[in-house]
């Protein structure tokens, strides 16, 4: 009577499976209760999911309820901010992420990924090591999003960098915040030992930030723009110098406040999903290794004849089946499982029902790309789900990891290019295989060969059809000289089969469902 559903809520697969039970049995939407006087309305099907995405920003803002705690740290940025601050730095914004911006980042993706590889050659070299799947690619989304942001270059993946883990830390902390209902009061949380650690966390984050914008604005006005533009040639524009030259229809600049607060949102809000969703698009391919297979090839065939084994952004239009196993990842694991809207006019559904004023919503991401009605056999991975013939007629809004509507991601073409990137790195010398038996109690193994040329010679194509016919290749291959296991921490082991077995999270899963979830949004 007190809590609603509240006691319901879980922060596990059970939570995630509880989700799929309620989109089997409402099939469009239904009522939560969060306190006596707090209904929460949850939308899980393109028809109820399209009024509210696709009302405007000022009639369906975002609800603080599910934000607030990341205010402290990314301030005003166009996440977390409104009205018509939100309509004009989303406007200011929008060029920074045009594809011919974008094209200069796929350079520092490669080299990025070379460095995981790097790192994982060196720590298979004396004998077969158990990795964590999920925390080399969190660095290395981190890592990029370091050098498109401020041309800054940490080493993060080589070496423990402050900024990152200040970084790592307060997403920790975000999300046990939601989980411990003492410490949602900001004064209780400001006392406690967490609520401390947070505000060292935010201050050594906001500090960096902060010194380089300063930095680089200082510059700017000393040089002035001509020569301050000249003095740029050898480095292409980071999104520090993009925003600093944005400016809105009056002529009006951006604030250093402002800067800082976009970049500690793009800090934020690229890395941990960009690094999941990776996680799960490799996990989804070991246990698929026909449809790996079937990737190698195509990247065998785009590299074939190349000298540098580089991945170019006029690249990535000639994935296709690359692409559509990374959709279907982003279907079936969702890296942000719900976003969250507080309708400010009364809303009218597709069947005349209407949401009234003043109404939470959430609208639930995951339960949208599991719903039967929608998705046929939703558990199944299967990338053909998205070839041209099959998505004809889909609605627009069954698939919608990156949201839909005025306050959609920003980042979504960023992440679809470093995800392509990755994935086609990663999967030309790289065979990833689920491991036989989990190791370690109940988590999903899954065993990477490496396989790329210790010569250091040319082609990739040996490498990559050694890593593709399986682990036997071993014994086959000389090429191979180490087998890698990669651990994901999630309880879930691939020996009792993926499909028959409840849907594995590796860690940094986003869940804004209070039902399912880790993170609310
Ligand atoms: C696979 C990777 C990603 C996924 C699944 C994802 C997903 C999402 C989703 C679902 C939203 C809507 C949030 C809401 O309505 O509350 C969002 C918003 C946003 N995303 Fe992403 N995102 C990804 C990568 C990125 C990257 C790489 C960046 C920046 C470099 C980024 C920047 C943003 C920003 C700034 C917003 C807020 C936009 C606004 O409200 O106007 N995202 N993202």
């Amino acid at each position: 009577w007190l809590l609603g559903h509240m006691g319901m809520v879980r922060s596990t697969e059970e939570g995630l499976q509880n989700v799929d039970n309620l989109v089997g049995q409402y099939h469009h939407c239904c009522v939560w209760w969060i306190a006596p006087w707090q209904p929460v309305l949850r939308l899980f099907h393109p028809d109820t999911l399209r009024p509210v995405l696709l009302a405007s920003a000022f009639v369906a803002p975002k609800d603080k309820l599910f934000y607030g705690f990341l205010k402290p740290w990314l301030g005003d940025g166009l996440l977390l901010s409104h009205g018509r601050k939100w309509a004009r730095h989303r406007r200011l914004l929008t060029p920074a992420f045009h594809p011919d911006t974008l094209k200069s980042y796929v350079g520092i993706f490669n080299r990025s990924t070379e460095i995981m590889h790097a790192k994982w050659w060196r720590e298979a070299a004396g004998a077969p090591v158990v990795l964590d799947v999920f925390e080399p690619l969190a660095l290395l989304t981190l890592d990029t999003l370091q050098k498109c942001i401020f041309s800054h270059d940490s080493h993060c993946q080589e070496r423990p960098s402050k900024y990152i883990a200040a970084i790592l830390e307060l997403s920790a902390l975000v999300v046990r915040r939601q989980q411990r209902l003492l410490h949602h009061p900001d004064w209780l949380y400001r006392l406690s030992a967490d609520g401390r650690r947070f505000a060292r966390a935010c201050a050594a984050v906001h500090g960096f930030t902060a010194a380089v914008v300063q930095h680089r604005r200082r510059e700017l006005e000393r040089l002035g723009h001509q020569a301050w533009l000249e003095g740029h040639q050898g480095r292409s524009m980071d999104f520090i110098d993009l925003l600093l030259l944005a400016k809105d229809e009056d002529g009006r600049d951006l604030s250093d406040e402002d800067i800082s607060a976009e970049a500690d949102t793009f800090m934020f809000e690229g890395h941990d999903t960009t690094a999941s969703g990776l996680a799960w698009l490799l996990y989804n391919l070991a246990c698929h290794p026909h449809h790996q297979e079937r990737c190698r090839q195509e990247v065998r065939e785009l590299l074939k004849d190349r000298e540098v084994e580089e991945i170019e952004w006029e690249d990535l239009s000639h994935l296709p089946f690359t692409t559509m196993c990374i959709k279907e990842s982003l279907r079936l694991h969702p890296p942000v499982t719900a976003v969250s809207r507080r309708c400010t006019k009364d809303i009218t559904l597709h069947d005349s029902h209407v949401i009234p004023s003043g109404t939470t919503c959430l609208l639930s991401i995951y339960g949208t790309h599991h719903n039967p009605s929608i998705w046929p056999e939703p558990q199944v991975f299967d990338p053909l789900r998205f070839s041209p013939e099959n998505t004809q007629g889909q609605s627009p809004l069954a698939f919608v990891p990156f949201s839909a509507g005025p306050r959609n991601c920003i980042g979504r073409s960023f992440a679809m290019a470093e995800m392509k990137v990755v994935a086609v790195t990663v999967g030309c010398f790289v065979g990833v295989f689920p491991l036989s038996r989990a190791l370690e109690g109940p988590r999903v193994l899954l065993k990477v060969l490496l396989c790329r040329r210790l010569s250091g010679s040319g082609a990739p194509g040996a490498a990559a059809s050694a890593a593709g016919a399986g682990p036997q290749l071993q014994e086959l291959h000389p090429q191979i000289s180490q087998v890698i296991a990669v651990a994901s921490s999630v309880a879930f082991s691939v020996e009792s089969g993926s499909s028959a077995a409840p849907p594995p999270r590796p860690r940094g899963h986003r869940s804004g469902d209070p039902r399912a979830g880790s993170f609310s949004r």
